[in-house]
């Protein structure tokens, strides 16, 4: 594989950075990784703990400029990314081609899968994950499309029951997309614009579970979730009402005075199994999933939705177990640099 003039310049700027920052010259390689994040990823993943770790681990992270070919960068042996659209799927798929050796986190395909809010969740439907730890499913759920004439008709058929959650369809990464409602009765279904996906809502005491997948390593953490419906709310209240985003908030239920049983992390054998499963079948390293435990039970948990690359950020001891991921992808090699230079 040829290095454009540019990429080598790079290289032998990045090598030279290394052995200043390390000391010891070409002791260990350099790891270079691009990151072609959106700025408010670039702020909340960027921080400097994760520059500084990463420097004394001998990795580099380098910004990569959309307007510019990919192969005139780097050279990259890892590129990040969190952007969507033709054109830098494109460019992508046609630098994965030339240079094979580089990793790209995650294939583009596999990041597509998880746009839409029904294939999203079919794996986790489909592996039917229960061990003597737990059982892990989907709450029941159907899509919405404009050409069913009544909302009202689909739900009936399909025998959901209230309240539903409504979520749109597709998830696209814009804040329209995280807009959900809650609806209490099925005359107010009427109001809701598909596509979209209806879920049965599962009481689970207000606090949901994030588990972070970064490779293998994962991480849980509690976050504050929606209350439960009880059965006379439920026969009272009518209508379809929006709520905000208050699982996403950084506010972490984790020192908060919880019900032990809500709180009770899940079990972290079932997590593992779940997200290496998972990690397997989505084809993704960096993904995070929201689990609910169904009140009143111990052992029976939903998926109720996963999300490429989340803020990690927000994730305890990030910086670390990133680097740790990052480090892994080192290729083993006799000479200095990443590349094999023809
Ligand atoms: N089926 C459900 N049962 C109970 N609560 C639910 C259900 N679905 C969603 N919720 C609540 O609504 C919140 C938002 O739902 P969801 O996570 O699907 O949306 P999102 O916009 O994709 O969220 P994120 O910001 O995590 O990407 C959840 O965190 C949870 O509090
Ligand atoms: O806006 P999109 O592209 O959909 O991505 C969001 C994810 O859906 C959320 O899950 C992230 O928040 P959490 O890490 O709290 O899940 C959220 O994290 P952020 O608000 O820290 O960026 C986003 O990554
Ligand atoms: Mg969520
Ligand atoms: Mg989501």
């Amino acid at each position: 594989m040829k290095l454009t003039d540019e990429a080598m310049r790079n290289k032998d700027s990045i090598g030279d950075q290394h052995e200043a920052d390390c000391g010891e010259a070409g002791a260990t390689p350099p790891i270079v990784v691009g990151y072609a994040l959106t700025p408010k990823k670039i702020t909340s993943f960027m921080q400097p703990k994760l520059e500084n770790l990463a420097r004394s681990k001998g990795i580099t992270f380098v910004a990569i400029d959309q307007n510019r070919p990919l192969s005139d960068q780097g050279p990259f042996d890892v590129v990040m990314h969190k952007l969507r659209g033709t054109e830098w799927y494109q460019a992508l798929e046609d630098f994965r081609q030339d240079h094979p050796e580089v990793t790209i986190l995650d294939p583009p395909e596999s990041i597509e899968h998880l746009r839409n809010r029904e294939s999203m969740l079919q794996d986790v439907d489909d592996m039917k994950l229960s061990d003597s730890c737990g059982v892990v499913g989907v709450p029941r759920q159907l899509v919405v499309t404009a050409d069913d004439s009544s909302v009202f008709d689909v739900v009936t058929k399909a025998g959901l029951n209230l309240p539903l959650v409504a979520k749109p369809l597709v998830a696209d990464g814009s804040q329209k997309f995280h807009e959900l409602s809650l609806a209490y009765d099925q005359n107010s279904l009427c109001e809701l614009e598909p596509p979209l996906v209806l879920q049965e809502f599962v009481n689970h005491g207000g606090i949901l579970f994030k588990v972070y997948v970064v490779g293998e390593a994962i991480k849980v953490v509690r976050r504050y979730s929606l209350p439960n419906v009880t059965k006379s709310e439920l026969s009272k209240i009518s209508g379809v009402f929006r709520f905000p985003r208050v699982s996403c908030a950084a506010a972490s239920a984790e020192d908060a005075d919880l019900d032990p049983e809500v709180a009770e992390l899940p079990p972290q054998p079932l997590l593992e199994r779940l997200a290496k499963e998972l990690r397997r079948r989505l084809g993704l390293q960096l993904f995070n999933l929201d689990i609910i435990r169904e009140y009143g039970t111990r052992d029976r948990f939903y998926v109720i939705d996963i999300n490429y690359f989340p803020g990690y950020g927000k994730m305890p001891d990030y910086e670390l177990i990133f680097t740790d991921f990052l480090l892994s992808f080192r290729r083993i090699k006799h000479n200095k640099f990443p590349h094999n230079i023809n």
